[in-house]
C-alpha cells in the first residue's frame, strides 16, 4: 500500500481528485497570461461603429482565425490591435500594453512586440530582401552588424528563403514575397503575429505553402491571429475561429465533416 501521492503523478489529474491542490498548484505554476485580452471593446472607423461588445482572450501559443464577410470589420479589428485605430471604448491589453491608455510615443514599442503581416506584403521595392530586413532592424535599434546579419539569416531560414537575400521583391513570386514579409515580422521575436489576409493575393497551392510556414512558426510556440476569407485553409488546418458578423465578434465551432 502506498500513502499519499508520488511526485511523478500528473498534478492536473491530482487536482481533479483533490480540489484543494488547485490552490497550491496555482501558487507554483504561473497561469499562462493572455497575449490579448479585450473587454467590451468597440471598434470605430471615424464616427462609424464597426464592431461592439467585443470580449475575448488569446492565450500564448494559440492559432486563432478571424473570419467574416467583406466589410464585416476584420481589418478594422486588426488595426485596433496594432493601434492604427485608437481604442475609444472598452478595455484592451495586448502583449503587455494597455490599448486604452497607449500614447502615440508608445506605438513603436508595441509594434516591435507584434509581427504584422499584410495581404499585399508591403516590401520596399527599391532594395533587395536582405536590405528590406536590414532596414527594419536598423529602424528598431539594432546596431551590431554581425548580430544583424545572423538575425536576417535566421529568419530567412525559418521561412525557407535563406538563399534569396540578394533578390529584389519584383524578382520573387507572390508566395515568396509573403514568406519574406513573414520573415520580416519575425525579426524582433514578436509575442504575437497579426496576419491580415496573408493569403489573400495568393493562389490556393501557394496559400497552403504560406500557411505551412505559419503553422511551423506556431508550433515553435508563437501566437498567431490571422484574418482570412479562405475557408478551404480553415478546413485543412482547423483551429479556434472568431467570426465578425452583425457588428459582433464571437467564437464559432467548426462542425466535423
Ligand atoms: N478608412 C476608412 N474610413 C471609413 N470607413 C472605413 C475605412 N476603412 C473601412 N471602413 C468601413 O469599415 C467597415 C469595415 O471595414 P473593414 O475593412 O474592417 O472590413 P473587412 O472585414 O476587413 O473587409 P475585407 O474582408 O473586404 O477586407 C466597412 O463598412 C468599411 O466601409
Amino acid at each position: 500500500m502506498r500513502a499519499g501521492f508520488e511526485l511523478s503523478e500528473n498534478p492536473f489529474r491530482l487536482a481533479r481528485v483533490c480540489p484543494e491542490l488547485i490552490t497550491f498548484i496555482s501558487t507554483i505554476i504561473p497561469m499562462a497570461e493572455s497575449v490579448l485580452s479585450l473587454n467590451d471593446v468597440a471598434v470605430y472607423q471615424q464616427e462609424n461603429l464597426v464592431l461592439n461588445d467585443i470580449s475575448l482572450e488569446v492565450r500564448p501559443g494559440e492559432f486563432v482565425y478571424l473570419i467574416g464577410k467583406t466589410g464585416s470589420g476584420k481589418s478594422s479589428f486588426m488595426k485596433t490591435l496594432y493601434a492604427d485605430l485608437p481604442l475609444r471604448e472598452g478595455q484592451g491589453q495586448i502583449v503587455g500594453f494597455n490599448l486604452k491608455t497607449l500614447k502615440e510615443k508608445d506605438i513603436p514599442a508595441l509594434r516591435r512586440k507584434l509581427g504584422i503581416v499584410f495581404q499585399d506584403f508591403k516590401l520596399l521595392p527599391d532594395r533587395n530582401v536582405h536590405n528590406n530586413l536590414d532596414f527594419v532592424l536598423k529602424a528598431t535599434g539594432w546596431k551590431d552588424r554581425a548580430q544583424m546579419d545572423a538575425r536576417i539569416d535566421a529568419v530567412l531560414e525559418k521561412v525557407g528563403m535563406k538563399t534569396k537575400g540578394f533578390k529584389f521583391p519584383h524578382e520573387l513570386s507572390g508566395g515568396e514575397q509573403q514568406r519574406i514579409a513573414i520573415a520580416r515580422a519575425l525579426l524582433n521575436d514578436p509575442e504575437l503575429i497579426l496576419a491580415d489576409e496573408p493569403t489573400g493575393n495568393l493562389d490556393p497551392q501557394t496559400s497552403v505553402e504560406v500557411m505551412k510556414v505559419l503553422q511551423e512558426i506556431n508550433k515553435t510556440g508563437r501566437t498567431i491571429l490571422m484574418a482570412t476569407h479562405d475557408y478551404a485553409l480553415i478546413l485543412k488546418y482547423p483551429s479556434k475561429t472568431l467570426k465578425c458578423d452583425g457588428n459582433k465578434v464571437f467564437e464559432v465551432i467548426q462542425k466535423a465533416g
